[in-house]
Parts: structure tokens; C-alpha cells; sequence
């Protein structure tokens, strides 16, 4: 991933195209959600972007929500074995471990985000920078899989907004 560090100034600053570029991905393949915060400029500082980043996701439906969960990719999924990750995807998922685990933890992964999906129709996602490790993560995903589709649905939501606001402080000099 192109590291672009810009301070609050010149984010207000940029002109829309170039900020849509920028932030198209805070959201995994979802840059409307960039030009849903838009209107929010100037911003503050990076808590007011991530803010408007929130707000934003909040207003959405169930089927847009479901729709943004399933631009992400699996965890050590086929996109990875594939190397058609976002940049964004693969250093989060690099830095979690996740794309160096053993075959036996690869395939346990699978089958518990198989499970996963097939009880709730969207698939398992987590913000794997806040975990230590991919054992911490399959303890996740085995708890989260006895939780109901409603709360499931909205801690998949949660967990969206948390790899948004770390991407967005990804992007900010501070
Ligand atoms: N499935 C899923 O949670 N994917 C992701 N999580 C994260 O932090 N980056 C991702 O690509």
C-alpha cells in the first residue's frame, strides 16, 4: 500500500476527485462511502473524519450494509491464496499473521467461515489489526458463531467501522 500521509489542511483541501481516490477504500471496494462524507468537510481532525465515517455507515439499510460486508475478503481466503487482495486487505491480513498460519489453521479457518456464512448469509468479518494472532481470531469467530443474526449483524458493522477508522488513520499525518 502507497503510504499518503496529509494533515487535516490538506484533506480540506483536496478537491473532491483526488479525496475520492484517496478515501475510496476506508471501506473496503465502497468509495461511495467516501463521497457519502464528502459534505462533512472541513473536517476538524482524523476523529471528525472517522466520525463522519460512522455516521455515515449508520444511515445505511440492511442490504447496503450486507452489500459492504461481503466486498470483504474471506481471512486467508481464495483472494489472498490469489493475491487479488485490496493493498489495504493484505496488510491487515499480513500484519494479523494471517497470510504465514499453518495449513491446519488455514483449513479450520475456512470451514468456521463457511459455517459462519451459511448461518447468517453474509460472511465473518473482523478488524484482524486488533487481534495478536490467528489463534485469537478463530477463538472469535467460533464465539461469534453461536450469536444471533441480529447481533451479528450489527457486530459486523461494528467491526467495519474499526478497520475503517484505522485505514483512515493510515492515511493522516497527525
Ligand atoms: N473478512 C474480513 O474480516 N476481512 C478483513 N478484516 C480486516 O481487518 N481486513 C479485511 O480484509
Amino acid at each position: 500500500m502507497d503510504p499518503v500521509f496529509m494533515n487535516i489542511d490538506e484533506v480540506n483541501r483536496l478537491p473532491s476527485e483526488q479525496f475520492i481516490k484517496i478515501f475510496g477504500n476506508i471501506v473496503e471496494h465502497y468509495p461511495a462511502a467516501a463521497i457519502g462524507i464528502l459534505k462533512n468537510r472541513p473536517f476538524r481532525d482524523v476523529g471528525s473524519i472517522s466520525h463522519a465515517a460512522n455516521n455515515y455507515l449508520d444511515s445505511l439499510n440492511e442490504n447496503e450494509v450486507i452489500r459492504i460486508l461481503q466486498q470483504h475478503p474471506d481471512l486467508a481466503g481464495k483472494l489472498a491464496d490469489l493475491e487479488k487482495m485490496s493493498p489495504e486487505s493484505t496488510y491487515e491480513q499480513t500484519s494479523a499473521g494471517l497470510l504465514a498460519i499453518t495449513s491446519d489453521t488455514k483449513q479450520k479457518l475456512s470451514c468456521m467461515n463457511e459455517q459462519y456464512s451459511v448461518k447468517f448469509g453474509f460472511p465473518y468479518i473482523i478488524c484482524v489489526r486488533e487481534k495478536n494472532s490467528p489463534g485469537e481470531i478463530l477463538d472469535d469467530i467460533e464465539s461469534r458463531l453461536k450469536n444471533g443474526r441480529e447481533d451479528e449483524l450489527s457486530s459486523a458493522l461494528e467491526e467495519v467501522k474499526k478497520i475503517c477508522r484505522l485505514r483512515i488513520l493510515t492515511l493522516i499525518k497527525q
